[in-house]
């Protein structure tokens, strides 16, 4: 049974639904990883956590609600209807986040440079044609384009100026994003991997992905 509710989000309306990613199994997959590594995520005593890509805002809800108010918490997506109903997400459930319209983490630097204690990313992340990236409509919470990989290919760069010394890094993929291969690219920018959860759910198999910096 679980410890921690999944946040209601009967609020969210069939209007809202057709612009914005209705949580599904790897939502689901995200909120079970971070209950499972609760005890380690309050360990850390996060002060300042962020989800990029939030969607509904059922993840970064869920982990305000978990870790609670000693944290602020932080979202970030192309779509603007997802910073509204992200907004909306956490009100309703009783948290306080604040989104952000942006790529990636970019409108969130340099403020919050090395200062992130706890990101997340659920990304678009289905092998599609190239040219099916960049909208910033309902389209943008699935095409990944090559490998599925192109938006969170731009987004590993980043992850060194963005998370604290003692953050880390918690990231949603399907197998055809090449696991592997992400692990070389991130050990490059000084972060060790580790899968902490796979799943099967239909066709997919979903993992979720946990990076922390390779010197502490
Ligand atoms: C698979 S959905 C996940 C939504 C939510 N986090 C969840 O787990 O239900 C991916 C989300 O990433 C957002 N997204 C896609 N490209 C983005 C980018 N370049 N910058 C910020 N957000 C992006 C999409 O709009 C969408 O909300």
């Amino acid at each position: 049974m679980s410890r921690f509710a999944t946040p209601n989000f009967s609020h969210l309306t069939d209007e809202d639904l057709k612009h914005v990613y209705e949580p599904a199994e790897d939502s689901f997959l995200l909120l079970d990883a971070i209950e499972n590594d609760y005890e380690y995520l309050r360990k850390q005593e996060p002060s300042i956590c962020v989800e990029v890509g939030s969607g509904s805002g059922v993840c970064i809800t869920f982990l305000a609600r978990v870790l609670g108010e000693s944290a602020v918490y932080w979202s970030t997506d192309i779509n603007p209807v997802a910073a509204r109903v992200t907004r909306k997400t956490a009100e309703s459930n009783n948290v306080q986040v604040e989104p952000v319209i942006t790529d990636l983490v970019t409108g969130l630097l340099p403020r919050l440079y090395k200062s992130v204690d706890v990101l997340l990313f659920n990304p678009p992340y289905v092998v599609t044609p190239p040219e099916e990236v960049g909208s910033n409509s309902i389209e943008a919470s699935w095409a990944g384009g090559t490998d599925g990989r192109q938006v969170m290919n731009r987004l590993f760069p980043k992850v060194k100026d963005i998370l604290s010394p003692k953050g880390v890094f918690y990231l949603v993929i399907v197998k055809e994003n090449n696991q592997d291969d992400i692990e070389k690219i991130m050990l490059n920018e000084g972060f060790k991997m580790e899968n902490i959860l796979t799943r099967r759910t239909g066709p997919e198999l979903l993992s979720v992905l946990k990076f922390t910096r390779l010197a502490r």
